[in-house]
């Protein structure tokens, strides 16, 4: 890939009325559920993003046939649970850990052995907590010391375990779901705090028996999976870069249309709220089973906070964009709890510390997370260590600091978000590539 670099000037107010591209998780799951159904699924609102195709791109050396009729939305010709076929060649996530750890599940119970490769970023990441639960129910997964490629030996009879999974992780709840389609007897999943459930959802929809309920769920081998089509709702992830832009640029009024709401995903909605700010949830209602509306975000001086431990997993993503919200509040902000923020596409404590502190920001960094003294952004230089979420989250830092800030590495921002820098720009942000020194 190309280095890009980006450059963020002041600008705004933020305003206008957008729609951010479709949710990633959902995604991933409506590719992989629709690949082993029987019957067409019809997606629509799909993520065109880099970490979405590259699942596509697998199920398709697979053997499964997709159509595009246009961009955003997939035609999958569902193969049945038992009709995908092995291939010698590698299976690149990319950047995705999701699909990466997805697709283990799915792929461990196959009768066929399979190569799970990722970039540089997903080749550091831990994948213990799949392989080894998946190998209690009788997967033989070999691993580079914990850690991609996996190596994933087919013809493996499964057996149902219950799991207390001693992280919440949606990645590992879903790994062992789809592992427990295969397998003979009852899969449990219990977690130390619930985990969205877009896994859980979409089995039922397509017909699948579950049973779940907040950080529980139970699914039995041996039935089939029916295809329905899947609205894909906008990416509450995505949307979080713009609200938080909104809620520190002066003088912003920025509508965003048919976020998922999911409440497992919005956990920085109540953390600025409480921060002080000013959401109005408009025209709420339903879309392929999940709660979907508009959000409009206004301008609101905030203040800092001791975020509640108990909203950290509802937000494990948008951490990098509180980060800066936290440096534009008054007074000090603090975070715990949320050491899985340094196992994501980056160490995300360490790379937002060490940029918003190149910035002339006061931050000290925890084990588990950061404590964050609000005030003046500086200009500065930051590596975005080729986390997409680092790179969109010092592009709102630039557009309220006293200088430009220079983000390095940001090619990534197309594996979450395409189609950002033209959307950020057209309410409002000043954001453009950096020009080689
Ligand atoms: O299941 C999913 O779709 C995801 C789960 C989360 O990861 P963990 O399960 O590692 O928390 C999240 O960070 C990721 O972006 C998407
Ligand atoms: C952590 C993320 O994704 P993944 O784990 O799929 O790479 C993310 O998108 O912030």
């Amino acid at each position: 890939m190309t280095r890009l670099d980006w450059v963020s000037r002041a600008g705004g107010p933020v305003r206008g009325d957008i729609a951010v591209p479709g949710d990633k998780s959902v995604s991933h799951r409506a590719l992989m559920f629709g690949a082993i159904a029987e019957g067409t699924t019809h997606i629509r609102g799909f993520l065109e993003g880099e970490d979405t195709r590259a699942t596509a791109a697998i199920l398709g050396k697979l053997g499964v046939r997709f159509d595009t009729p246009a961009p955003g939305e997939r035609v999958v010709h569902g193969v049945g649970l038992h009709g995908l076929r092995g291939t010698t060649e590698p299976l690149d996530c990319g950047n995705a850990g999701t699909g990466m750890r997805l697709l283990a599940g799915l792929l461990a119970g196959q009768g066929f052995d399979a190569t799970l490769v990722g970039d540089a970023s997903l080749s550091g990441r831990p994948m213990r907590r799949v392989t080894d639960p998946l190998g209690q129910m009788g997967a033989q997964i070999d691993t580079h010391d914990g850690k991609p490629p996996l190596r994933i030996h087919g013809g493996r009879p499964l057996k149902g375990i219950t799991y207390h999974s001693p992280v919440a992780s949606a990645q590992i709840k879903s790994a062992l779901l789809l592992a427990g389609l295969y397998a003979e007897g009852t899969t449990e999943v219990i977690e130390p705090h619930p985990t969205r459930d877009y896994t859980e959802s979409m089995l039922k929809a397509f017909g699948w028996p579950i049973e779940y309920s907040p950080g529980k769920a139970k699914v039995q081998g041996g039935h089939a999976l029916r295809a329905v089509d899947v609205d894909v709702p906008a990416d509450f992830s995505s949307a979080a870069f713009f609200i938080v832009a909104a809620c520190v640029v002066p003088g912003s009024a920025l509508r965003l249309k048919g976020v998922g709401l999911n409440p497992r995903r919005t956990g920085l909605l109540a953390a600025l709220e409480l921060m002080g700010a000013d959401i109005a949830v408009e025209n709420e209602r339903h879309s392929g089973g999940e709660a979907i509306a508009d959000l409009v975000v206004r301008h609101r001086p905030l203040h800092g906070v001791a975020l509640p431990l108990d909203i950290v997993p509802d937000m494990i993503d948008e951490f990098p964009a509180l980060f800066v919200a936290a440096a534009c509040a008054e007074g000090m902000t603090t975070i715990r709890g949320a050491a899985e923020l340094r196992v994501k596409e980056s160490d995300r404590i360490a790379t937002m510390a060490n940029g918003l502190k190149a910035c002339g920001v006061m931050i000290d960094e925890l084990p588990d997370g950061a404590m964050i003294r609000g005030g003046p952004i500086g200009g500065g230089s930051v590596d975005s260590h080729g986390d997409h979420r680092i790179a969109m989250s010092f592009a709102i830092a630039g557009l309220v600091a006293t200088a430009p800030i220079t983000i390095g590495d940001c090619a990534n921002v197309a594996t979450s978000f395409p189609g950002f820098v033209e959307l950020a720009n057209g309410v409002g942000f000043n954001l453009g590539p950096a020009l080689p020194p």
